[in-house]
């Protein structure tokens, strides 16, 4: 839309996974430091002497955000669709266990979190997720349904 523009805040966070069926080494319980782009679109704010004049939104909003809504959830968590052999060990042994109940891809992942932060109110253009310096999935706010990623879930999640 004309006058809009997009900004974009970088994070990242270090989880484990396992690709339960997977044909390759993905099958193994793993871990990656994934980078997330979390790009916001907007007006820049036209209020003289505002503290957000010229801004879509402050950067320091936006981390404060994703921070609460999705990063304290998912940094240093097993990320869990529910049916690895290792998840009842950990819950048994108070590790800290994301149960999101959808196999998780990056495809997935990088869904799972647009729809989370579509959900916070943040004016959501798209996320890139990153899960190696090589492999990444982007998803654009407008292609997540209304009613949640299109993924198959196998139970709840834990974060809702
Ligand atoms: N389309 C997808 N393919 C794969 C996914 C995925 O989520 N979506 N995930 C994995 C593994 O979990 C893991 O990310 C390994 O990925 P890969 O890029 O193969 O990792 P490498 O370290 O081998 O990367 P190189 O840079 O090629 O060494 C697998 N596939
Ligand atoms: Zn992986």
């Amino acid at each position: 839309m004309m006058g809009e523009v997009s900004v974009c805040k970088i994070f990242t966070f270090d989880s484990a996974h396992q690709l339960v069926g997977h044909k390759g080494k993905c099958s193994n319980l793993h871990g990656h430091t994934y980078k997330l782009e979390v790009v916001l679109k907007g007006k820049p704010l036209v209020g003289e002497g505002h503290s957000d004049e010229g801004f879509v939104i402050d950067f320091s909003d936006i981390k404060a955000t994703v921070q609460e809504s999705l990063l304290d959830h998912l940094d240093h968590a097993f990320l869990a669709m529910g049916n690895e052999p290792v998840l009842e060990t950990l819950v048994n042994t108070g590790s800290k266990v994301a149960l999101l109940s959808f196999r998780t891809t990056v495809e997935n992942m990088s869904a799972y979190i647009a729809y989370r932060l579509k959900q916070a109110s943040l004016p959501l253009y798209s996320v890139k997720l990153w899960e190696t310096p090589t492999s990444w999935a982007e998803v654009l706010a407008a292609d997540i349904p209304d009613e949640g990623p299109s993924y198959r879930l196998y139970g709840g999640c834990d974060c809702e």
